[in-house]
C-alpha cells in the first residue's frame, strides 16, 4: 500500500469523501444493506503519542462490501493492562475501543468479557484459568489485548506453563499496543496502519501464529521484581524441570538489558518510551567520567545445529531478536519481517559512550547500524552466555527476556532457542 493511498467513499448526501486508507478501521454495512458506517480514526499531527480518536460516518454502501459474521462464533475476552504503558488502557478502552465494538459486533458486543489487571499477575491467573483449559479443550477464543509486549509475553507463558492437549486451539489475539515499546505490534504492523490496532478488531482479517523462543536457565537464576527490590524462582519447565521463559521479543544481555532494568521504575516509566534514551546516557556516560562497562562471558551461537563461541569474550551489546523494531522507530533488525519466525544477533564489542550512541543512532535511522564494521549482526537459531565466573558484580550477570529481567549466579548462563510450538495467533496480519 502506497502512503498517499485513500479509502473513498459516497456520504449520504451523494457527496464524494476520502480518508487515508491507513486510518480506517472498518466500513460496517447496517442490517438491511442499505448503508454503512464508515469507522476511521483521527489524529492530533501534533501529539504522536496522543490516544487516536475515533470517528464514524454514514456512507452509501457499495456492492462489495459485505457484513462481516459478527464473532463467527468466537468467545471473545477483553483484557484491560492497566499497568501498561503511561496507564491509558482504560481511557483508550472506552473512548475507542467501545464505540468499535458495539457497530462492529452490534448483537453480541455485550457478551464480550472484560478483564481488567490488578496486579504483575492478573494476565497469567487468567491464562491459567480461563483461556489455557479452554483452548486446550478446542474451543478457539479471541483475547483482545490492551497492553504493551508484556502481556503478550504473560499470555505465550501462561499458555506453556501445562502440556498442550492433541485438541489445544491456539487463541486468536488482537493486539491494541497501549504498553510503551510495543515492539511487537510495530513490527508486524511497521507502517502498515495508524489505528493502533483497532482496524483488526474484525474478525474477517485473518490472523497468522506468533514465533516464540523459549530461554532455559542455571539453577540460580532469579527474577528481578518489584523494581528489583524483590526476586522470584522462575518457572520451570515441565518436562525438563529447569527454570524456563518463554519469549517473541528478545533476549539480551550487556548494555541493553542493563538500560532496561535499570529504567523499569515508577520515576522512569513516567517518560514513557525515553525513559530507555535516559537510562542509556546514564550507563555510558558514568558520573564518574569512567569508561562503561565491558561486560565479559562466553557468547556461543546457534546456526544449523551447530553451537559456535564468539572469538571475543568482551562485549557491549548483545541482543537477540524475532522482531525489526524494538520501538517505533528503533529498527534493531532490518532483515526481520514480520512474524518470519526468524532469530537475529546484534553485537558490539567494547567501545565509549559516544561510539554507542552513534551506532544506536543509526538504529533509529531504519537499522543502519547492521552495516556498520564493528557490528556482528547474523541470523541464528539461537544464543548462549555463559558467565564462568568473569562477572563478580550481580549488575553486570542481568538478562533481559522481552522486558523482563533475570540476574543469574557467577558460575550461570541462559541458553535462548527458537521454539517450534504455536501457542496463539496474531490478528491482522
Ligand atoms: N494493575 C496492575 N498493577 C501492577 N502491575 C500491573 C498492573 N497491570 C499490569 N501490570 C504489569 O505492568 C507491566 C506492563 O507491561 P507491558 O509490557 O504491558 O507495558 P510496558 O512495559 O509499558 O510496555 P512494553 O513492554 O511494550 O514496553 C506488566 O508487567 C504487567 O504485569
Amino acid at each position: 500500500m502506497s502512503d498517499t493511498a485513500r479509502f473513498v467513499f459516497q456520504d449520504q448526501h451523494g457527496g464524494q469523501q476520502s480518508i487515508d486508507q491507513k486510518d480506517l478501521v472498518a466500513n460496517v454495512p447496517n442490517a438491511e444493506g442499505t448503508s454503512s458506517t464508515v469507522i476511521y480514526v483521527e489524529r492530533d499531527e501534533a501529539d504522536d503519542a496522543g490516544l487516536p480518536k475515533v470517528k464514524m460516518a454514514k456512507a452509501q454502501v457499495g456492492p462489495a462490501v459485505t457484513r462481516p459474521d459478527e464473532t463467527d462464533g468466537r468467545e471473545t475476552h477483553i483484557i484491560i493492562s492497566t499497568g501498561s504503558g503511561t496507564g491509558k488502557g482504560v481511557e483508550f478502552f472506552e473512548q475507542a475501543v467501545q464505540p468499535v465494538l458495539s457497530t462492529l459486533f452490534p448483537a453480541s458486543h455485550a457478551s464480550f468479557q472484560i478483564h481488567t489487571t490488578e496486579s504483575e499477575s492478573s494476565i497469567l491467573g487468567l491464562t491459567n484459568d480461563i483461556f489455557f483449559p479452554k483452548a486446550n479443550a478446542g474451543t478457539l477464543i479471541r483475547i483482545i489485548l490492551i497492553s504493551g509486549d508484556g502481556g503478550v509475553i504473560d499470555l505465550v507463558n501462561g499458555l506453556l506453563a501445562k502440556s498442550a492437549s492433541p485438541q489445544y486451539t491456539p487463541p486468536e489475539v488482537v493486539l491494541l499496543p497501549l504498553g510503551t515499546a510495543n515492539a511487537l505490534y510495530h513490527s508486524i504492523n511497521a507502517g502498515r496502519e495508524n489505528t493502533w490496532g483497532l482496524c483488526s478488531l474484525s474478525t474477517d482479517v485473518g490472523s497468522r501464529p506468533l514465533p516464540i523462543f523459549t530461554a532455559t536457565f542455571s539453577a540460580g537464576a532469579r527474577l528481578l521484581v518489584d523494581e528489583a527490590r524483590k526476586e522470584e524462582e522462575l518457572p520451570q519447565d515441565s518436562e525438563t524441570g529447569k527454570p524456563t521463559l518463554h519469549g517473541a521479543v528478545v533476549g539480551s544481555w550487556g548494555m541493553h538489558a542493563s538500560l532496561v532494568a535499570d529504567s523499569d521504575t515508577a520515576e522512569y516509566r513516567k517518560f514513557g518510551v525515553e525513559r530507555f534514551k535516559m537510562a542509556a546516557k546514564e550507563a555510558l556516560f558514568p558520573a564518574d567520567g569512567s569508561p562503561p562497562h565491558s561486560y565479559k562471558g562466553k557468547v556461543s551461537v546457534l546456526q544449523k545445529g551447530t553451537w559456535t563461541p564468539l572469538k571475543t569474550q568482551e562485549h557491549m551489546y548483545i541482543l537477540a531478536t524475532m522482531v525489526s523494531n524494538l520501538e517505533k522507530p528503533f529498527t534493531i533488525s532490518p532483515a526481520s519481517k514480520p512474524l518470519d519466525g526468524s532469530m537475529h544477533l546484534i553485537h558490539f564489542g567494547p567501545t565509549d559512550g559516544d561510539e554507542t550512541m552513534r551506532l544506536m543512532g543509526l538504529a533509529y535511522q531504519g537499522g543502519k547500524h547492521v552495516d556498520e564494521p564493528s557490528v556482528l549482526y547474523e541470523a541464528i537459531d539461537g544464543l548462549k552466555i555463559e558467565f564462568e565466573g568473569q562477572e563478580k558484580d550481580v549488575r553486570w550477570r542481568r538478562i533481559c527476556i522481552d522486558g523482563k529481567i533475570i540476574a543469574l549466579e557467577s558460575d550461570g548462563h541462559v541458553e535462548i532457542r527458537k521454539e517450534s510450538r504455536h501457542v496463539l495467533n496474531i490478528a491482522g496480519t
